[in-house]
């Protein structure tokens, strides 16, 4: 298992953000894309899960064999967290959701609503849904925000455990998860006609 990109633009709203990305991970490996705001890491990131085409270059090793977490939670508000994950691990084919309530320490929290959860909390059981996916390429957008510095340590520990297993991990984050990762700094690759007014691409609003 590996993903690579070659050569890679990806645009938002028509108009280019980031251009000639290029990179290797092979199983067991993380890389942390790293710049400012509006750079592009959402954009590249939603690209390697499958969610938008390419503007040109190559994606190989992603969309079928990635588990993708965005800025939203991605939770019903009516189930409860268990119910929640059991139907994220469904729709992959999967059934244990054990060790995924257990690694974002859910257990005394499987029956409540979701939509009764704090800021924190829903993160954490959209993290979890990672877990449950069996996927093997995480690609997760801020995963970090709302968590407090334990719930941070208990995702830094599933990815651990996720590319100690042979998974592959790519993250927008500017915290250090004391995660051994190689760092992309997408600055440089910031195409150079960036979308200042007008464009606007409705399946991100
Ligand atoms: N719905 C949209 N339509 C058009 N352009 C957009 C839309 N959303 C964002 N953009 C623009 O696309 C560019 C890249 O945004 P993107 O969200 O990929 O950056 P980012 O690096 O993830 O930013 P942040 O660190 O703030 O999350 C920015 O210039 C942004 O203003």
């Amino acid at each position: 298992m590996s993903l690579r990109l070659t050569d890679v633009a990806v645009a938002r709203g028509g108009v280019p953000v980031l251009s000639g990305v290029s990179f290797l991970l092979d199983a067991g490996a993380a890389l942390v894309l790293r710049g400012p705001n509006g750079s592009g890491k959402t954009t590249l990131l939603r690209s390697i899960a499958g969610l938008q085409p390419v503007l040109s270059g190559e994606i190989e090793g992603g969309a079928d064999a990635v588990a993708y977490a965005g800025h939203a939670d991605g939770l019903k508000a009516m189930l409860s967290v268990s119910e929640n994950l059991r139907f994220w691990a469904a729709v992959y084919g999967q059934t244990d959701i054990s060790a995924a309530l257990n690694a974002y320490e859910l257990t005394p929290l499987s029956d409540r609503l979701a939509g009764t959860l704090s800021a924190g909390q829903k993160r954490r059981a959209g993290l979890a849904r990672l877990m449950v996916t069996g996927r093997p390429i995480w690609v997760l957008d801020e995963p970090t925000v709302s968590l407090d510095t334990h719930a941070v340590s208990l995702f830094a520990a599933a990815v651990r455990s996720h590319l100690q297993g042979g998974g592959l991990a790519v993250l927008a984050t500017h915290i250090d998860l004391g995660i051994d990762a190689d760092v992309l700094d997408v600055t440089p690759l910031r195409a150079k006609v960036q979308a200042m007014h007008g464009a606007s691409d409705e399946a991100f609003l």
